[in-house]
């Protein structure tokens, strides 16, 4: 059961009104909830009993301290891209050894924190990566375990902006070059061989481009083997799509269950790195209608929240719903761009959308938990949103809205 319900005509979360938490935070304001997260969690725990594996929760979908503490109470390991990414993981009590390290452009600096912590692995993504990695572990007199991100050359079938498995992507190391740079991290004294990696990408709504990139892993750990390398595990990356409109992405154990009948009896760790399929439909982000303006050709519904909170419709062109909080609450009805204030053309939440709106209502926008508070910005100088989680009848702010004072911290007016 999704953890938004109406209830006489006004929408919740879990069991708060949407409405109280705007009248007492405002808006924009991104709110989340505790048990949509966990639920998504377990979905993944439970299709993967009886097989060895960690689930790893990707960091950028949703770092808030608060989300990655309730993930990490329930077993959660994370994929991180970042130095920073790794410091708000261990802030959130989150186990380093439970820590993936993906990202192209790794630098010394965040390889050492993370040996330092002990982290699980580091997802190598090229052949230069891999020898500045041997020369920190030496330095520090430490062996680096080391996993490969694979570039199979798949189609993800998704957008062109989140599709990372082609060659043509900046993501990984190309498949066919994989077995030579496995023989020269063989060869290097501070690294340690653990796995293979691969992601191909976001928002995938089919299994198809999965089973690909996993038949091309597999045969790789099939050629390492008969050179004598065995790997401890095959991370299979992120990428589960979530329903936004119309979308019919497998369900999370029907996903599960086709990649571990792939992989078969092999003695593989199963390693996975959701984000989106975690967070995404646990969260939505408040905003209210300041103006309804009339043109020849459009109507438009002035929010409150904008690109800079919320960029993925501008980005991608992404579809999110977006609907009244409190039903009946009168207004003019029609159909709606709900665009911000912010003085781009691209600044829309939503285009041509049927809705009964007046100065004053309190939208929700849909599917916003993942992607969303995270890539915003201060564009325009706008302060960033509020964050609330609500856990049941409670809720907490778990990040304050930003103050002008905030934004402007750290500058300087010339000396003279
Ligand atoms: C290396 C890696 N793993 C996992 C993810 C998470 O992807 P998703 O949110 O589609 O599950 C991403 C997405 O950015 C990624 O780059
Ligand atoms: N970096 C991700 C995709 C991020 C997608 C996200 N930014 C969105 O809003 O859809 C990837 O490697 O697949």
């Amino acid at each position: 059961m999704s953890a938004f319900q109406r209830r006489d005509g006004e929408l919740f979360v879990e069991a708060v009104a949407l409405t109280a938490i705007a009248g007492a935070e405002g808006t924009p304001c991104y709110v989340y909830s505790r048990a949509a997260m966990e639920a998504a969690l377990d979905a993944y725990q439970s299709a993967l009993a009886g097989c060895r594996h960690l689930v790893c929760y990707a960091v950028k979908a949703n770092s808030n301290l608060a989300v990655l503490d309730l993930l990490a109470r329930r077993g959660a390991g994370f994929d991180i891209v970042s130095g920073g990414e790794l410091e708000r993981v261990v802030a959130a009590g989150g186990d380093p050894a439970k820590v993936v390290f993906s990202g192209v452009g790794k630098q010394a600096g965040e390889m050492a924190r993370a040996l330092e912590l002990g982290i699980r692995c580091f997802n190598v993504e090229s052949p230069a990566e891999l020898e500045l990695l041997d020369s920190v572990a030496r330095a520090h007199g430490v062996i680096a375990p080391v996993s490969l991100r694979v570039n199979p050359d798949v189609d993800a079938e998704t957008h062109p902006y989140i599709s990372t498995g082609l060659k043509e992507n900046k993501f990984g190391i190309d498949s066919d070059g994989a077995l030579a740079v496995y023989r020269r991290a063989a060869e290097l004294a501070g690294l340690r061989i653990v796995g293979m990696d691969c992601h191909i990408g976001s928002q995938l709504t089919s299994t198809g481009p999965f089973l690909d990139a996993v038949a091309r892993m597999l045969e790789l750990v099939d050629q390492l083997a008969d050179e004598g390398i065995t790997l401890r595990h095959l991370d299979v990356g992120g990428g589960l799509g979530v329903r936004y409109r119309d979308e019919q992405p497998p369900a999370i154990g029907q996903y599960i269950a086709a990649l571990r009948a792939a992989v078969g009896e092999r003695d593989l760790e199963l390693v996975f790195e959701p984000g989106r399929s975690i967070v995404a439909n646990a969260g939505v982000l408040l905003t209210t209608v300041n103006y309804l303006k009339h043109s020849a050709w459009h109507n438009f519904a002035l929010v409150d929240a904008a690109m800079n909170d919320f960029i993925r419709p501008a980005l991608y062109e992404a579809w999110v719903d977006i609907e009244t909080v409190s039903d009946g609450a009168g207004g003019e009805t029609g159909t709606w761009d709900v665009v911000g204030p912010v003085c781009e053309t691209a600044d829309f939440l939503g285009r041509g959308r049927e809705l009964t709106l007046r100065p004053g209502s309190l939208l929700a926008v849909r599917g916003a938990g993942a992607y969303g508070f995270v890539m915003s910005s201060n564009y325009n100088t706008r302060p960033r949103a509020a964050e609330v989680l609500v856990d049941g009848e409670q809720w907490h702010v778990v990040r304050e809205r930003e103050t002008l004072d905030d934004l402007l911290r750290g500058e300087r007016r010339l000396p003279n």
